[in-house]
Protein backbone atom coordinates (compact mmCIF):
# COMPACT_ATOMS: atom_id res chain seq x y z
CA UNK A 1 0.00 0.00 0.00
CA UNK A 2 0.98 3.74 -0.63
CA UNK A 3 2.82 5.34 2.19
CA UNK A 4 0.06 8.42 1.41
CA UNK A 5 -2.61 5.79 1.91
CA UNK A 6 -0.96 3.75 4.95
CA UNK A 7 -1.06 7.19 7.02
CA UNK A 8 -4.23 8.30 5.55
CA UNK A 9 -5.78 4.78 7.03
CA UNK A 10 -3.76 5.10 10.13
CA UNK A 11 -5.17 8.33 10.69
CA UNK A 12 -9.16 7.25 10.39
CA UNK A 13 -8.66 4.26 12.83
CA UNK A 14 -6.57 6.74 14.91
CA UNK A 15 -9.46 8.81 15.24
CA UNK A 16 -12.84 7.16 14.23
CA UNK A 17 -11.65 3.60 15.98
CA UNK A 18 -9.26 3.89 18.81
CA UNK A 19 -11.43 5.66 21.17
CA UNK A 20 -13.72 2.60 20.92
CA UNK A 21 -10.80 -0.06 21.05
CA UNK A 22 -11.66 -2.11 24.07
CA UNK A 23 -15.18 -2.36 22.26
CA UNK A 24 -12.80 -3.75 19.17
CA UNK A 25 -11.20 -5.99 20.75
CA UNK A 26 -14.47 -7.28 23.19
CA UNK A 27 -16.33 -7.81 19.70
CA UNK A 28 -13.64 -9.69 17.81
CA UNK A 29 -13.42 -12.24 20.99
CA UNK A 30 -17.21 -12.57 20.43
CA UNK A 31 -17.03 -13.15 16.93
CA UNK A 32 -14.64 -15.99 17.52
CA UNK A 33 -17.03 -17.36 20.26
CA UNK A 34 -20.32 -16.61 18.51
CA UNK A 35 -18.85 -19.15 15.49
CA UNK A 36 -17.45 -21.84 17.93
CA UNK A 37 -20.76 -21.83 19.47
CA UNK A 38 -22.79 -22.07 16.11
CA UNK A 39 -21.06 -25.23 15.73
CA UNK A 40 -21.72 -26.54 19.40
CA UNK A 41 -25.71 -27.33 18.88
CA UNK A 42 -25.36 -30.10 16.11
CA UNK A 43 -22.52 -31.35 18.63
CA UNK A 44 -24.86 -31.87 20.98
CA UNK A 45 -27.58 -33.12 19.00
CA UNK A 46 -24.75 -35.96 17.96
CA UNK A 47 -24.56 -37.02 20.76
CA UNK A 48 -27.93 -37.63 21.87
CA UNK A 49 -28.75 -39.74 18.48
CA UNK A 50 -25.77 -41.70 19.06
CA UNK A 51 -27.08 -42.23 23.09
CA UNK A 52 -30.55 -42.61 21.94
CA UNK A 53 -29.55 -45.57 19.98
CA UNK A 54 -27.80 -47.04 22.41
CA UNK A 55 -30.51 -46.59 24.68
CA UNK A 56 -28.93 -45.08 27.53
CA UNK A 57 -31.52 -43.71 30.46
CA UNK A 58 -33.16 -40.88 30.42
CA UNK A 59 -31.48 -38.76 32.70
CA UNK A 60 -28.34 -39.18 30.57
CA UNK A 61 -30.43 -37.52 27.23
CA UNK A 62 -32.27 -35.54 29.29
CA UNK A 63 -28.90 -33.68 30.48
CA UNK A 64 -28.25 -33.87 26.51
CA UNK A 65 -31.16 -32.03 25.74
CA UNK A 66 -30.94 -29.82 28.46
CA UNK A 67 -27.32 -28.60 27.23
CA UNK A 68 -28.71 -28.37 23.28
CA UNK A 69 -31.07 -26.08 25.02
CA UNK A 70 -28.36 -23.92 26.85
CA UNK A 71 -26.12 -23.80 23.80
CA UNK A 72 -28.95 -22.65 21.38
CA UNK A 73 -29.34 -19.58 24.05
CA UNK A 74 -25.46 -19.17 24.56
CA UNK A 75 -24.80 -18.46 20.94
CA UNK A 76 -28.39 -16.60 20.43
CA UNK A 77 -27.01 -14.38 23.37
CA UNK A 78 -23.78 -14.04 21.76
CA UNK A 79 -25.50 -13.27 18.01
CA UNK A 80 -27.02 -10.18 19.87
CA UNK A 81 -24.46 -9.15 22.02
CA UNK A 82 -21.84 -8.65 18.72
CA UNK A 83 -24.77 -6.99 16.74
CA UNK A 84 -25.42 -4.56 19.46
CA UNK A 85 -21.60 -3.99 20.23
CA UNK A 86 -20.67 -3.35 16.44
CA UNK A 87 -23.94 -1.23 15.85
CA UNK A 88 -22.68 1.04 18.61
CA UNK A 89 -19.43 1.30 17.45
CA UNK A 90 -19.68 2.29 13.85
CA UNK A 91 -22.36 4.68 14.21
CA UNK A 92 -20.42 6.58 17.10
CA UNK A 93 -17.51 6.11 14.32
CA UNK A 94 -19.32 6.96 11.16
CA UNK A 95 -21.69 9.99 12.48
CA UNK A 96 -18.08 11.61 14.03
CA UNK A 97 -16.81 11.38 10.46
CA UNK A 98 -20.05 12.90 9.04
CA UNK A 99 -19.63 15.51 11.45
CA UNK A 100 -16.17 16.27 9.93
CA UNK A 101 -16.85 15.93 6.19
CA UNK A 102 -19.90 18.27 6.88
CA UNK A 103 -17.68 20.74 8.51
CA UNK A 104 -14.95 20.53 6.26
CA UNK A 105 -17.91 20.92 3.18
CA UNK A 106 -18.75 24.18 4.77
CA UNK A 107 -15.21 25.42 5.22
CA UNK A 108 -14.37 24.69 1.50
CA UNK A 109 -14.29 27.71 -0.68
CA UNK A 110 -16.71 28.75 -3.12
CA UNK A 111 -15.24 27.32 -6.81
CA UNK A 112 -15.13 24.08 -4.66
CA UNK A 113 -18.93 24.34 -4.42
CA UNK A 114 -19.31 25.23 -7.94
CA UNK A 115 -17.42 22.68 -9.20
CA UNK A 116 -19.46 20.12 -6.98
CA UNK A 117 -23.05 19.91 -6.89
CA UNK A 118 -25.29 19.73 -3.17
CA UNK A 119 -25.98 16.24 -4.66
CA UNK A 120 -22.76 15.24 -5.35
CA UNK A 121 -21.65 15.84 -1.45
CA UNK A 122 -24.83 14.45 -0.06
CA UNK A 123 -23.84 11.37 -1.62
CA UNK A 124 -20.34 11.70 -0.18
CA UNK A 125 -21.84 12.93 3.45
CA UNK A 126 -24.22 10.35 3.35
CA UNK A 127 -23.93 7.83 0.73
CA UNK A 128 -20.37 6.52 1.24
CA UNK A 129 -20.49 7.02 4.93
CA UNK A 130 -23.51 4.91 5.25
CA UNK A 131 -21.38 2.07 3.14
CA UNK A 132 -18.87 2.31 5.82
CA UNK A 133 -21.04 2.20 8.57
CA UNK A 134 -22.41 -0.78 6.75
CA UNK A 135 -19.00 -1.79 6.17
CA UNK A 136 -18.40 -1.52 10.45
CA UNK A 137 -21.70 -2.98 11.43
CA UNK A 138 -22.56 -6.23 9.69
CA UNK A 139 -19.79 -6.81 6.86
CA UNK A 140 -16.79 -6.54 9.02
CA UNK A 141 -18.45 -9.06 11.42
CA UNK A 142 -20.36 -10.84 8.61
CA UNK A 143 -17.28 -11.54 6.66
CA UNK A 144 -14.92 -12.19 9.84
CA UNK A 145 -18.05 -14.22 11.16
CA UNK A 146 -18.07 -16.54 7.94
CA UNK A 147 -14.63 -16.75 7.61
CA UNK A 148 -14.73 -17.90 11.30
CA UNK A 149 -17.34 -19.93 10.68
CA UNK A 150 -15.92 -21.74 7.74
CA UNK A 151 -12.40 -22.26 8.92
CA UNK A 152 -14.64 -24.04 12.09
CA UNK A 153 -16.76 -26.06 10.01
CA UNK A 154 -14.06 -27.45 8.01
CA UNK A 155 -11.76 -27.98 10.84
CA UNK A 156 -15.08 -30.04 12.85
CA UNK A 157 -15.46 -32.26 9.63
CA UNK A 158 -12.22 -33.21 9.45
CA UNK A 159 -12.27 -33.78 13.42
CA UNK A 160 -14.89 -36.07 12.43
CA UNK A 161 -12.78 -37.87 9.55
CA UNK A 162 -10.15 -36.42 7.41
CA UNK A 163 -11.36 -37.40 4.83
CA UNK A 164 -14.54 -35.54 5.03
CA UNK A 165 -12.10 -32.48 6.29
CA UNK A 166 -10.57 -33.00 2.87
CA UNK A 167 -13.28 -33.56 0.01
CA UNK A 168 -15.18 -30.43 1.86
CA UNK A 169 -12.58 -28.12 1.89
CA UNK A 170 -11.87 -28.84 -2.02
CA UNK A 171 -16.10 -28.54 -2.69
CA UNK A 172 -15.95 -25.10 -0.71
CA UNK A 173 -13.02 -23.85 -2.98
CA UNK A 174 -14.93 -24.85 -6.26
CA UNK A 175 -18.21 -23.47 -5.05
CA UNK A 176 -16.50 -20.26 -3.91
CA UNK A 177 -14.81 -20.08 -7.03
CA UNK A 178 -17.99 -20.56 -9.35
CA UNK A 179 -19.78 -18.23 -7.63
CA UNK A 180 -17.36 -15.61 -7.89
CA UNK A 181 -17.13 -15.88 -11.43
CA UNK A 182 -20.84 -15.62 -12.21
CA UNK A 183 -20.87 -12.45 -10.28
CA UNK A 184 -18.86 -11.23 -11.88
CA UNK A 185 -21.18 -11.29 -14.87
CA UNK A 186 -23.22 -9.79 -13.13
CA UNK A 187 -21.71 -6.54 -11.16
CA UNK A 188 -21.29 -4.52 -14.64
CA UNK A 189 -25.42 -4.43 -15.01
CA UNK A 190 -25.77 -3.91 -11.49
CA UNK A 191 -23.85 -0.89 -11.69
CA UNK A 192 -25.46 0.66 -14.97
CA UNK A 193 -28.89 -0.20 -13.64
CA UNK A 194 -27.67 1.86 -9.99
CA UNK A 195 -26.01 4.98 -12.58
CA UNK A 196 -29.73 4.79 -14.12
CA UNK A 197 -31.67 4.74 -10.81
CA UNK A 198 -29.65 7.45 -9.86
CA UNK A 199 -30.22 9.61 -13.18
CA UNK A 200 -34.14 8.97 -12.70
CA UNK A 201 -33.87 10.38 -8.87
CA UNK A 202 -32.18 13.68 -10.30
CA UNK A 203 -34.66 13.83 -12.51
CA UNK A 204 -37.32 13.56 -10.22
CA UNK A 205 -35.82 16.07 -7.92
CA UNK A 206 -35.11 18.78 -10.70
CA UNK A 207 -38.61 18.20 -11.99
CA UNK A 208 -40.40 18.82 -8.62
CA UNK A 209 -38.47 21.93 -7.67
CA UNK A 210 -39.16 23.29 -10.95
CA UNK A 211 -42.70 22.33 -10.60
CA UNK A 212 -44.04 26.33 -10.86
CA UNK A 213 -42.49 26.59 -14.18
CA UNK A 214 -43.52 23.71 -15.32
CA UNK A 215 -46.92 24.68 -14.65
CA UNK A 216 -46.69 27.88 -15.85
CA UNK A 217 -45.27 26.52 -19.39
CA UNK A 218 -47.74 24.01 -19.98
CA UNK A 219 -44.81 21.67 -19.81
CA UNK A 220 -45.99 18.62 -18.48
CA UNK A 221 -46.45 16.34 -21.12
CA UNK A 222 -43.11 16.83 -22.01
CA UNK A 223 -42.20 16.43 -18.48
CA UNK A 224 -44.23 13.16 -18.84
CA UNK A 225 -42.85 11.63 -21.90
CA UNK A 226 -39.22 12.87 -20.39
CA UNK A 227 -39.99 10.47 -17.14
CA UNK A 228 -41.33 7.73 -19.21
CA UNK A 229 -38.45 7.74 -21.17
CA UNK A 230 -36.13 7.63 -18.25
CA UNK A 231 -38.25 5.26 -15.73
CA UNK A 232 -38.23 2.81 -19.20
CA UNK A 233 -34.22 3.20 -19.41
CA UNK A 234 -33.92 2.51 -15.56
CA UNK A 235 -36.61 -0.77 -15.65
CA UNK A 236 -34.54 -2.52 -18.65
CA UNK A 237 -31.23 -2.29 -16.75
CA UNK A 238 -32.46 -3.70 -13.33
CA UNK A 239 -34.57 -6.42 -15.20
CA UNK A 240 -31.07 -7.26 -17.28
CA UNK A 241 -29.15 -6.99 -14.16
CA UNK A 242 -31.95 -8.86 -12.30
CA UNK A 243 -32.03 -11.86 -14.24
CA UNK A 244 -28.22 -12.17 -14.64
CA UNK A 245 -28.06 -12.14 -10.97
CA UNK A 246 -30.40 -14.76 -10.45
CA UNK A 247 -27.86 -16.94 -12.47
CA UNK A 248 -26.03 -16.44 -9.02
CA UNK A 249 -29.16 -18.47 -7.65
CA UNK A 250 -29.14 -21.43 -10.25
CA UNK A 251 -25.60 -21.90 -9.65
CA UNK A 252 -25.29 -22.22 -6.03
CA UNK A 253 -28.92 -24.52 -5.97
CA UNK A 254 -26.49 -26.61 -8.54
CA UNK A 255 -23.43 -26.33 -6.58
CA UNK A 256 -25.07 -27.28 -3.03
CA UNK A 257 -26.94 -29.86 -4.26
CA UNK A 258 -23.44 -31.79 -5.79
CA UNK A 259 -22.43 -30.99 -2.21
CA UNK A 260 -25.43 -32.88 -0.22
CA UNK A 261 -25.07 -35.69 -3.12
CA UNK A 262 -21.52 -36.05 -1.67
CA UNK A 263 -22.14 -35.42 1.99
CA UNK A 264 -24.59 -38.73 1.84
CA UNK A 265 -23.06 -41.07 -0.25
CA UNK A 266 -19.50 -40.26 2.20
CA UNK A 267 -21.53 -40.41 5.16
CA UNK A 268 -23.28 -43.83 3.68
CA UNK A 269 -20.42 -45.18 2.98
CA UNK A 270 -18.41 -44.58 5.85
CA UNK A 271 -21.23 -45.34 8.31
CA UNK A 272 -21.15 -49.08 6.40
CA UNK A 273 -17.57 -48.88 6.87
CA UNK A 274 -18.34 -48.35 10.73
CA UNK A 275 -15.72 -44.96 10.43
CA UNK A 276 -18.98 -43.04 11.53
CA UNK A 277 -21.75 -43.84 13.91
CA UNK A 278 -25.66 -42.52 13.24
CA UNK A 279 -25.29 -39.67 15.03
CA UNK A 280 -21.98 -38.86 12.98
CA UNK A 281 -24.06 -38.72 9.48
CA UNK A 282 -26.45 -36.20 11.18
CA UNK A 283 -23.64 -34.37 12.27
CA UNK A 284 -22.35 -34.02 8.40
CA UNK A 285 -25.32 -33.04 7.51
CA UNK A 286 -26.17 -30.52 9.87
CA UNK A 287 -22.40 -29.02 9.02
CA UNK A 288 -23.09 -29.11 4.76
CA UNK A 289 -25.75 -26.89 6.00
CA UNK A 290 -23.88 -24.53 7.77
CA UNK A 291 -21.50 -24.63 5.43
CA UNK A 292 -23.93 -23.03 2.96
CA UNK A 293 -24.45 -20.19 4.84
CA UNK A 294 -20.61 -18.46 4.70
CA UNK A 295 -20.15 -19.69 1.35
CA UNK A 296 -22.95 -18.08 -0.07
CA UNK A 297 -22.14 -15.07 1.83
CA UNK A 298 -18.58 -14.54 1.28
CA UNK A 299 -18.92 -14.15 -2.62
CA UNK A 300 -21.33 -11.24 -1.89
CA UNK A 301 -19.68 -9.48 0.72
CA UNK A 302 -15.93 -9.24 -1.02
CA UNK A 303 -17.95 -7.20 -3.67
CA UNK A 304 -19.48 -5.29 -0.80
CA UNK A 305 -15.82 -4.68 1.00
CA UNK A 306 -14.85 -3.07 -2.42
CA UNK A 307 -17.58 -1.17 -2.36
CA UNK A 308 -17.10 0.39 1.24
CA UNK A 309 -12.77 0.45 0.16
CA UNK A 310 -14.16 2.67 -2.89
CA UNK A 311 -16.80 5.04 -0.45
CA UNK A 312 -13.96 5.69 1.51
CA UNK A 313 -11.08 6.21 -1.03
CA UNK A 314 -13.96 8.80 -2.28
CA UNK A 315 -14.25 10.23 1.39
CA UNK A 316 -10.77 10.07 1.90
CA UNK A 317 -10.27 12.88 -1.52
CA UNK A 318 -12.63 15.02 0.18
CA UNK A 319 -10.94 15.57 3.07
CA UNK A 320 -7.94 15.91 1.71
CA UNK A 321 -9.32 18.75 -0.48
CA UNK A 322 -8.37 21.91 1.02
CA UNK A 323 -9.75 25.31 0.58
CA UNK A 324 -7.89 27.61 -1.83
CA UNK A 325 -8.62 30.54 0.95
CA UNK A 326 -5.47 30.38 3.10
CA UNK A 327 -6.92 30.53 6.69
CA UNK A 328 -5.33 32.54 9.70
CA UNK A 329 -5.78 31.18 13.40
CA UNK A 330 -4.91 34.65 15.08
CA UNK A 331 -5.88 38.42 14.03
CA UNK A 332 -8.73 40.46 15.01
CA UNK A 333 -10.63 43.77 13.58
CA UNK A 334 -10.83 46.98 15.29
CA UNK A 335 -14.33 47.78 16.95
CA UNK A 336 -16.85 50.16 15.69
CA UNK A 337 -17.77 50.88 11.61
CA UNK A 338 -14.81 49.78 9.32
CA UNK A 339 -13.48 52.17 6.74
CA UNK A 340 -12.93 49.05 3.64
CA UNK A 341 -9.95 49.99 1.27
CA UNK A 342 -9.78 48.00 -2.16
CA UNK A 343 -6.35 48.32 -3.98
CA UNK A 344 -5.99 47.49 -7.35
CA UNK A 345 -8.52 44.49 -6.77
CA UNK A 346 -8.74 41.74 -9.73
CA UNK A 347 -10.35 38.56 -9.65
CA UNK A 348 -11.68 35.80 -12.30
CA UNK A 349 -14.06 32.61 -12.10
CA UNK A 350 -12.19 30.85 -15.26
CA UNK A 351 -9.23 32.59 -17.09
CA UNK A 352 -10.62 33.84 -20.29
CA UNK A 353 -12.84 36.64 -18.87
CA UNK A 354 -11.72 38.74 -15.30
CA UNK A 355 -14.72 39.60 -13.69
CA UNK A 356 -13.22 42.49 -11.61
CA UNK A 357 -10.19 44.23 -13.01
CA UNK A 358 -8.23 46.98 -11.36
CA UNK A 359 -10.82 48.20 -8.83
CA UNK A 360 -9.57 50.55 -6.31
CA UNK A 361 -11.81 52.57 -3.69
CA UNK A 362 -12.03 53.68 -0.50
CA UNK A 363 -15.04 53.83 1.91
CA UNK A 364 -14.27 55.50 4.84
CA UNK A 365 -15.60 54.42 8.27
CA UNK A 366 -19.60 54.97 8.82
CA UNK A 367 -20.22 56.29 5.01
CA UNK A 368 -22.66 54.39 2.41
CA UNK A 369 -21.05 53.40 -0.90
CA UNK A 370 -23.92 52.31 -3.70
CA UNK A 371 -22.78 50.02 -6.37
CA UNK A 372 -24.30 49.96 -10.11
CA UNK A 373 -23.99 48.85 -13.28
CA UNK A 374 -25.36 46.63 -15.86
CA UNK A 375 -26.47 42.97 -15.28
CA UNK A 376 -23.12 40.74 -14.95
CA UNK A 377 -20.34 43.74 -14.73
CA UNK A 378 -19.36 42.54 -11.23
CA UNK A 379 -21.82 44.13 -8.28
CA UNK A 380 -22.20 40.46 -6.45
CA UNK A 381 -18.81 39.53 -7.52
CA UNK A 382 -16.99 42.48 -5.26
CA UNK A 383 -19.52 41.57 -2.46
CA UNK A 384 -18.29 37.87 -2.59
CA UNK A 385 -14.43 39.27 -2.13
CA UNK A 386 -15.33 41.37 0.99
CA UNK A 387 -16.69 38.40 2.71
CA UNK A 388 -14.10 36.11 1.39
CA UNK A 389 -15.92 33.68 -0.20
CA UNK A 390 -13.12 33.85 -2.73
CA UNK A 391 -10.22 35.82 -2.56
CA UNK A 392 -8.61 37.95 -5.67
CA UNK A 393 -6.39 37.43 -8.08
CA UNK A 394 -4.56 40.42 -8.09
CA UNK A 395 -4.70 43.34 -5.28
CA UNK A 396 -5.65 43.52 -1.79
CA UNK A 397 -8.56 44.44 0.31
CA UNK A 398 -8.68 45.99 3.98
CA UNK A 399 -10.77 46.95 6.57
CA UNK A 400 -9.29 49.35 8.27
CA UNK A 401 -5.49 48.82 7.93
CA UNK A 402 -6.05 45.03 8.65
CA UNK A 403 -6.13 42.80 5.04
CA UNK A 404 -9.00 41.12 5.03
CA UNK A 405 -6.89 37.92 5.12
CA UNK A 406 -4.97 38.13 8.04
CA UNK A 407 -8.08 37.33 10.52
CA UNK A 408 -9.26 34.26 10.84
CA UNK A 409 -12.45 34.14 8.47
CA UNK A 410 -14.97 33.29 11.52
CA UNK A 411 -14.12 36.83 12.88
CA UNK A 412 -14.16 38.50 9.37
CA UNK A 413 -17.85 36.95 8.71
CA UNK A 414 -18.98 38.25 11.67
CA UNK A 415 -18.00 41.68 11.42
CA UNK A 416 -19.89 41.48 7.90
CA UNK A 417 -22.92 40.68 6.95
CA UNK A 418 -24.82 40.31 3.73
CA UNK A 419 -28.28 40.67 2.58
CA UNK A 420 -28.80 39.19 -0.83
CA UNK A 421 -32.10 39.29 -2.64
CA UNK A 422 -31.81 35.38 -2.77
CA UNK A 423 -33.14 34.85 1.06
CA UNK A 424 -32.44 31.20 2.38
CA UNK A 425 -34.79 29.99 5.53
CA UNK A 426 -34.47 26.73 7.26
CA UNK A 427 -36.61 24.12 8.27
CA UNK A 428 -36.27 25.43 11.48
CA UNK A 429 -38.24 27.79 13.95
CA UNK A 430 -38.48 31.83 13.50
CA UNK A 431 -36.35 31.99 16.37
CA UNK A 432 -33.21 30.46 15.17
CA UNK A 433 -33.62 31.44 11.49
CA UNK A 434 -33.44 34.95 13.06
CA UNK A 435 -30.63 33.78 15.36
CA UNK A 436 -28.83 31.23 13.20
CA UNK A 437 -29.21 28.96 16.26
CA UNK A 438 -27.17 31.20 18.55
CA UNK A 439 -28.88 30.59 22.04
CA UNK A 440 -27.13 33.73 23.72
CA UNK A 441 -29.98 35.63 22.10
CA UNK A 442 -32.71 36.16 23.76
CA UNK A 443 -36.43 36.48 23.04
CA UNK A 444 -36.37 39.95 24.07
CA UNK A 445 -33.63 41.18 21.42
CA UNK A 446 -35.85 39.23 19.24
CA UNK A 447 -38.81 40.74 19.65
CA UNK A 448 -37.17 44.39 19.82
CA UNK A 449 -35.87 43.72 16.51
CA UNK A 450 -38.85 42.63 14.51
CA UNK A 451 -40.30 45.70 16.16
CA UNK A 452 -37.74 47.95 14.43
CA UNK A 453 -38.24 46.56 11.36
CA UNK A 454 -42.08 46.26 11.31
CA UNK A 455 -42.81 42.57 11.70
CA UNK A 456 -44.66 42.98 15.22
CA UNK A 457 -47.69 42.45 13.29
CA UNK A 458 -46.46 39.32 11.63
CA UNK A 459 -45.09 38.01 14.75
CA UNK A 460 -48.29 38.25 16.23
CA UNK A 461 -50.24 36.43 13.64
CA UNK A 462 -47.64 33.30 14.25
CA UNK A 463 -49.44 30.34 15.74
CA UNK A 464 -46.53 29.41 17.77
CA UNK A 465 -44.67 32.63 18.19
CA UNK A 466 -41.01 32.71 17.56
CA UNK A 467 -41.29 28.40 18.11
CA UNK A 468 -43.55 28.54 14.53
CA UNK A 469 -41.60 26.47 12.14
CA UNK A 470 -40.82 28.00 8.93
CA UNK A 471 -41.23 25.92 6.55
CA UNK A 472 -39.31 27.77 3.20
CA UNK A 473 -39.37 31.49 1.88
CA UNK A 474 -42.62 29.78 -0.12
CA UNK A 475 -44.73 30.24 3.34
CA UNK A 476 -43.74 34.11 3.26
CA UNK A 477 -44.63 37.22 0.71
CA UNK A 478 -41.59 38.87 -0.42
CA UNK A 479 -41.15 42.00 1.63
CA UNK A 480 -41.52 39.43 5.14
CA UNK A 481 -38.67 37.73 3.51
CA UNK A 482 -36.41 41.04 2.78
CA UNK A 483 -37.49 42.34 6.76
CA UNK A 484 -36.58 39.03 8.16
CA UNK A 485 -33.00 39.25 6.16
CA UNK A 486 -32.68 42.58 7.81
CA UNK A 487 -33.69 41.77 11.37
CA UNK A 488 -31.33 38.89 11.06
CA UNK A 489 -28.37 41.31 10.14
CA UNK A 490 -29.65 43.23 13.20
CA UNK A 491 -29.17 40.46 15.81
CA UNK A 492 -25.65 39.35 14.29
CA UNK A 493 -24.76 43.15 14.57
CA UNK A 494 -21.97 43.49 12.18
CA UNK A 495 -19.66 46.78 11.74
CA UNK A 496 -20.16 46.45 7.77
CA UNK A 497 -23.64 45.94 6.07
CA UNK A 498 -23.77 44.85 2.60
CA UNK A 499 -27.14 45.19 1.13
CA UNK A 500 -28.29 43.52 -2.15
CA UNK A 501 -31.40 45.82 -3.30
CA UNK A 502 -34.21 44.20 -4.05
CA UNK A 503 -35.35 44.96 -8.00
CA UNK A 504 -38.61 43.59 -7.41
CA UNK A 505 -41.58 46.18 -7.01
CA UNK A 506 -43.13 46.45 -3.48
CA UNK A 507 -46.30 47.68 -1.94
CA UNK A 508 -45.91 51.16 -0.84
CA UNK A 509 -46.52 50.49 2.43
CA UNK A 510 -43.63 47.25 2.73
CA UNK A 511 -41.03 49.89 0.94
CA UNK A 512 -41.70 52.34 3.19
CA UNK A 513 -40.77 49.35 6.27
CA UNK A 514 -37.33 48.57 4.08
CA UNK A 515 -36.37 51.94 3.44
CA UNK A 516 -36.94 52.40 7.28
CA UNK A 517 -35.08 49.17 8.12
CA UNK A 518 -31.74 50.13 5.75
CA UNK A 519 -31.78 54.02 7.39
CA UNK A 520 -31.68 51.75 10.82
CA UNK A 521 -29.51 48.98 9.85
CA UNK A 522 -26.55 51.08 8.19
CA UNK A 523 -26.50 53.78 11.21
CA UNK A 524 -23.74 53.57 12.88
CA UNK A 525 -21.78 50.82 9.92
CA UNK A 526 -19.85 51.32 7.11
CA UNK A 527 -22.24 50.14 4.35
CA UNK A 528 -22.19 49.10 0.44
CA UNK A 529 -25.82 48.70 -1.30
CA UNK A 530 -25.83 47.19 -4.47
CA UNK A 531 -28.33 49.44 -6.09
CA UNK A 532 -31.28 48.80 -8.56
CA UNK A 533 -32.72 51.84 -8.59
CA UNK A 534 -31.58 55.33 -8.88
CA UNK A 535 -33.90 56.56 -5.70
CA UNK A 536 -31.11 54.80 -4.11
CA UNK A 537 -27.73 56.08 -4.63
CA UNK A 538 -29.58 59.31 -2.76
CA UNK A 539 -29.08 57.67 0.37
CA UNK A 540 -25.17 57.02 -0.23
CA UNK A 541 -21.79 58.93 0.27
CA UNK A 542 -20.53 57.92 -2.76
CA UNK A 543 -21.54 56.05 -5.67
CA UNK A 544 -19.63 53.30 -8.05
CA UNK A 545 -20.71 52.66 -11.54
CA UNK A 546 -19.24 49.07 -12.90
CA UNK A 547 -19.03 48.58 -16.18
CA UNK A 548 -17.36 45.02 -17.43
CA UNK A 549 -15.76 44.93 -13.95
CA UNK A 550 -14.16 48.22 -14.21
CA UNK A 551 -14.74 51.08 -12.74
CA UNK A 552 -16.74 53.49 -15.41
CA UNK A 553 -17.75 56.87 -12.56
CA UNK A 554 -16.99 57.03 -8.73
CA UNK A 555 -17.48 60.11 -6.56
CA UNK A 556 -20.39 61.79 -4.64
CA UNK A 557 -23.61 61.63 -6.64
CA UNK A 558 -23.78 65.62 -6.11
CA UNK A 559 -20.61 65.82 -8.27
CA UNK A 560 -21.33 63.35 -10.54
CA UNK A 561 -24.80 64.96 -11.74
CA UNK A 562 -23.33 68.19 -11.97
CA UNK A 563 -20.38 66.52 -14.75
CA UNK A 564 -23.63 66.84 -17.70
CA UNK A 565 -21.73 64.09 -19.55
CA UNK A 566 -21.47 61.69 -16.87
CA UNK A 567 -23.48 58.48 -17.19
CA UNK A 568 -24.73 59.13 -13.95
CA UNK A 569 -25.87 62.33 -14.94
CA UNK A 570 -27.66 60.69 -18.23
CA UNK A 571 -29.02 58.10 -16.08
CA UNK A 572 -31.07 60.61 -13.90
CA UNK A 573 -31.99 62.59 -17.09
CA UNK A 574 -33.36 59.41 -18.82
CA UNK A 575 -34.97 58.89 -15.92
CA UNK A 576 -36.50 62.46 -15.46
CA UNK A 577 -37.86 62.42 -19.40
CA UNK A 578 -39.92 59.23 -18.50
CA UNK A 579 -41.72 60.64 -15.41
CA UNK A 580 -42.42 63.75 -17.53
CA UNK A 581 -43.62 61.64 -20.55
N1 LIG B 1 -19.57 31.13 -10.22
C1 LIG B 1 -19.25 31.73 -11.36
N2 LIG B 1 -18.49 31.08 -12.26
C2 LIG B 1 -18.14 31.68 -13.43
N3 LIG B 1 -18.49 32.93 -13.77
C3 LIG B 1 -19.26 33.62 -12.91
C4 LIG B 1 -19.67 33.05 -11.66
N4 LIG B 1 -20.43 33.98 -11.01
C5 LIG B 1 -20.47 35.06 -11.82
N5 LIG B 1 -19.78 34.85 -12.95
C6 LIG B 1 -19.57 35.82 -14.05
O1 LIG B 1 -18.88 36.94 -13.51
C7 LIG B 1 -19.40 38.14 -14.03
C8 LIG B 1 -19.86 39.06 -12.90
O2 LIG B 1 -20.93 38.41 -12.22
P1 LIG B 1 -21.71 39.07 -11.01
O3 LIG B 1 -22.60 38.05 -10.44
O4 LIG B 1 -20.73 39.73 -10.12
O5 LIG B 1 -22.57 40.18 -11.79
P2 LIG B 1 -23.62 41.21 -11.17
O6 LIG B 1 -23.17 42.56 -11.58
O7 LIG B 1 -23.80 40.97 -9.73
O8 LIG B 1 -24.94 40.81 -11.99
P3 LIG B 1 -26.48 40.86 -11.48
O9 LIG B 1 -26.85 42.30 -11.33
O10 LIG B 1 -27.21 40.20 -12.62
O11 LIG B 1 -26.54 40.09 -10.21
C9 LIG B 1 -20.54 37.75 -14.98
O12 LIG B 1 -20.03 37.75 -16.30
C10 LIG B 1 -20.89 36.34 -14.57
O13 LIG B 1 -21.32 35.58 -15.68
Amino acid sequence: MHQDSRSFYRNVYRRYLRPQRAQLLLLAVLLLLGSLVVLAPAQVLRFYIDAAQQKSVLTTLLVIASLYLVSVIIAMGINVWSTYLSERLSWNATNLLRADLMQHCLDLDMSFHNAHTPGELIERIDGDVTTLANFFSQLMLQVLNNAILLFCTLIFLAAIDWRLGIVFSVFACVTLFAMGKVRNIAIPHWKLARQASALFFGFLEERLNGREDILSSSAIDYVMHCFYHTLQKSYKLERKAGLLGSALGATTIVCFTLGYVMAFSLGTYLYQQGALTLGGVYLLYQYMLLLERPVQQITTQLDELQTASAGLARVRELLETSSVLRECSSGSLPAGPLPITLENVSFRYTPERKALNGISLRVPAGNVLAVMGRTGCGKSTLARLLLRLYDPDEGKILFGSTPIDAVPLQTLRNSVSLVTQDIQFFHASVRDNLTFFNRSIGDETILDVLDQVGLLDWYHSLPDGLDTIVQSSQGLSAGEAQLLAFSRAFLKDPQIVILDEASSRLDPVTEQKIERAVDRLLANRTGIIIAHRLATLERADQVLLLKDGQIEEQGALAALRQRGHSRIAQLFAEQHKEVVA
